[in-house]
């Protein structure tokens, strides 16, 4: 074998030469050791952590924060390279766009959520909270529409660009919880009908991305298992309801952060 040729030539060269910690033992008969994890974080506010509180102030309205799945995975892994260009309220095309930039072809790694701004997610629960049952009913109806004649083709699209700049990464592609856990214990909010609804519609979310996923090679997490009994409306909410300011509603707490998104990725990657 060429290399251990190579380590036996440079141990006898070391010995007449008088050297005799040339280099470990290991290194020289392992030299096909991993190469070093380079792992890029991309997204929207369920990957940046909005939400889950400890934002980084350098990542404005962007809201990275040092508890977000992300960060919990790179403090474990100690990646050699970490970069984390998730964003608040991102879109499929806001990801392609301004969020790509670290990738490249030693990028090992790459996570994301994406596709949920883009079915309207805003407009969605604004609707089911400020106008009643059927309005909610409505909207869900053209988010579905949507995630099922639309999103499909941005996250494909999403996804090749991914891949074309980072070829020889695995890529982590994470879904969405559903909101509200059924029949729970809720004194108020939207009816149950409208949470009923709403949970269709982050199963479609969810189904759809997977698929997606899937067709490009890609690992995909499901994350509603995890948060299953963790809803909003159960006794251990790791998701927020509506808040004032309204950046954090319907988003994952740091609990969920960890328990919901870390504990899916860490099993995959
Ligand atoms: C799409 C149909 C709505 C039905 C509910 C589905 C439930 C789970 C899906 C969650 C999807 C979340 C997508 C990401 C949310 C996100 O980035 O939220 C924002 C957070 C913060 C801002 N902002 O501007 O600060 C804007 C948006």
């Amino acid at each position: 074998m060429r290399l251990r040729r190579w380590a036996t030539t440079a141990a006898t060269a070391a010995l007449v030469i008088g050297v005799t910690a040339l280099a470990p033992a290991s290194a020289a008969q392992e030299p096909s050791a991993a190469a070093p994890t380079s792992y890029v974080a991309l997204g929207d506010s369920y990957s940046s952590g909005a939400g889950a509180g400890s934002y980084d102030d350098a990542s404005g309205d962007c809201r990275r924060s040092a508890v977000a799945y992300p960060e919990l995975w790179a403090d474990a892994n100690s990646p050699a390279s970490f970069d984390f260009t998730a964003c608040a309220g991102a879109r499929t095309d806001d990801v392609v766009e301004d969020q790509l930039g670290p990738l490249d072809a030693d990028t090992t790694l790459v996570t994301l959520s994406i596709g949920g701004n883009d079915a309207g997610f805003g407009t969605t629960m604004q609707a089911c909270v400020l106008s009643g049952t059927s309005a909610c009913l409505g909207a869900v109806a053209t988010a579905n529409a949507y995630i099922t004649d639309t999103l499909p083709g941005q996250l494909d699209t999403t996804y090749r660009a991914i891949r074309d700049r980072a070829p020889n990464a695995e890529v982590v592609v994470l879904g969405y919880p559903r909101l509200y856990q059924l029949n729970g214990t809720c004194l108020f909010g939207i009816s149950e009908e409208s949470r009923a609804a709403v949970n269709g519609a982050a199963d479609n979310l969810s189904e759809t991305i997977g698929k997606r996923a899937a067709d490009h090679g890609f690992t995909y997490g499901d994350v509603r298992p995890a948060f299953t009994g963790h809803e909003i409306c159960s006794t251990d909410s790791w998701l927020h309801s509506l808040t004032l300011p309204v950046g954090d509603s319907y988003h994952p707490t740091a609990t969920g952060q960890r328990g919901g998104y870390y504990a899916v990725l860490e099993n995959l990657a």
